[in-house]
């Protein structure tokens, strides 16, 4: 069953690491190194089952592939997740883990993900040098999530540019789906632009800090769908853009941080049917792993942040290559992502000695 899935998407490996004496039980999955190395943040949940953490890996995985090629990044696709309660990790757990990633020599390099801080990659740093968002003291670029914010920001202007033929959001209504790290930041600057912010979250002291900060209206999970609001914005967790949600929305925009916002590709189409317009999400979300990415060449913000800017100009393509081919937004950025993978391939084949 596994080779199975791993044909279907055309997966390099996965890697299942156990350690009886820490208690790690995590998966490490490489989907793509044609453009190089794949890097990807490590998520710790507590997973339903084994099945259920595989999916995710496979899928965030495939997700960082096509992110770092559309972001014009030399970096393949990869991703981990440790099964587990993110409030029970201790130190001997993350240095075994980062074991595993110093074991595969390169081939994957990690980031944090949801369930996974600064102070983690730290721990691993311990073990191995395939690790990036470490903390600044290290020279490194610490939490990638303000930096995926600030780009989020940028792609929501260009998809509301695409929309409402302005990218302006003063007085324009936000519907954001968890407020964690990225979102708190992202409502920040909504906020200073004179948006008004609807949100939600299942932490009442994340969803507290959002409605005092920013003057947010807290809502139900549920009720987020059905918000009264131009933008929706998923920044929890994936597969909420589904048969369910759809018939819900009212936004015209739909642009988030979270990976994998579509349950599956033929929901893109039915928000192209209703006249949404879907921000892809690994093009929108792409800043973290542009500004992690930097780290490699050793970190500068300054440009840093000037890679993260161009996400505004990459979901403008998206729109124009979706318009021009008469195609729905998540299917223009595949064909992105995809042609350069294979660009690169091609130019590849002659032997270098
Ligand atoms: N941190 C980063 O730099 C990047 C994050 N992402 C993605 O963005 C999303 C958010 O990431 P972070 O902010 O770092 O994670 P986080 O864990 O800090 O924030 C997620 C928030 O969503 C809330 N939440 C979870 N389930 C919910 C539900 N059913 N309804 C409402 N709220 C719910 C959580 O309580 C939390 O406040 C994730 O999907 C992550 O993979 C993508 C690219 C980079
Ligand atoms: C900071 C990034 C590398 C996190 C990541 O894995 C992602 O973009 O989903």
């Amino acid at each position: 069953m596994i080779f199975e899935m791993l044909e279907q998407d055309n997966y390099e490996q996965i890697l299942f690491c156990q350690d009886k004496n820490t208690g790690l039980k995590a998966i490490i999955a490489i989907h793509d190194t044609t453009l190089g190395p794949a890097l990807g943040g490590t998520r710790m949940w507590p997973y339903a089952s084994e099945q259920e953490a595989i999916v995710d890996a496979l899928r965030l995985a495939k997700g960082m592939t096509y992110k770092s090629a559309a972001a014009g990044l030399n970096l393949g696709g990869g991703k981990a997740v440790i099964i587990g309660d993110p409030r029970k990790k201790t130190e001997e757990l993350l240095r075994a883990y980062g074991r595993f990633i110093r074991s595969l020599n390169g081939r994957y390099i990690t980031a944090e993900d949801v369930g996974t801080t600064v102070e983690d990659m730290d721990i691993i740093r311990q073990e191995t040098k395939f690790v990036t968002g470490v903390s600044p003291a290290f020279g490194s670029s610490g939490n990638p999530a303000p930096v995926t914010a600030f780009g989020v920001y940028q792609g929501m202007k260009a998809a509301v540019q695409a929309a409402f033929g302005s990218d302006g959001l003063k007085d324009k209504t936000i519907a954001v789906q968890g407020v964690g790290n990225v979102a708190y930041q992202l409502c920040r600057y909504l906020h200073e632009e004179g948006a008004k912010l609807i949100v939600t979250d299942i932490n009442p002291d994340n969803l507290g800090r959002a409605v005092n900060e920013f003057g947010a209206t807290a809502v139900g999970v549920e009720e987020i769908y059905g918000a009264d609001c131009d933008v929706f914005s998923p920044c929890a967790l994936g597969a909420i853009i589904n048969d369910q949600t759809i018939p819900k929305l009212k936004a015209k925009v739909v642009a988030g941080s979270a990976n994998n916002q579509l349950r599956e590709p033929r929901h893109g189409e039915m928000l192209e049917e209703r006249g949404i317009f879907y921000a892809p999400d690994y093009v929108i979300n792409a800043g973290g792993v542009m500004n992690v990415a930097d780290e490699l060449q050793g970190y500068n913000k300054e440009r840093a942040l000037k890679k993260v800017a161009t996400i505004y100009d990459n979901i403008q393509k998206v729109f124009e290559i979706a318009a021009e081919e008469g195609i729905p937004s998540y299917l223009a950025a595949d064909r992105l992502a995809e042609k350069r993978i294979e660009a690169v391939k091609m130019s590849r084949r002659m032997y270098l000695p």
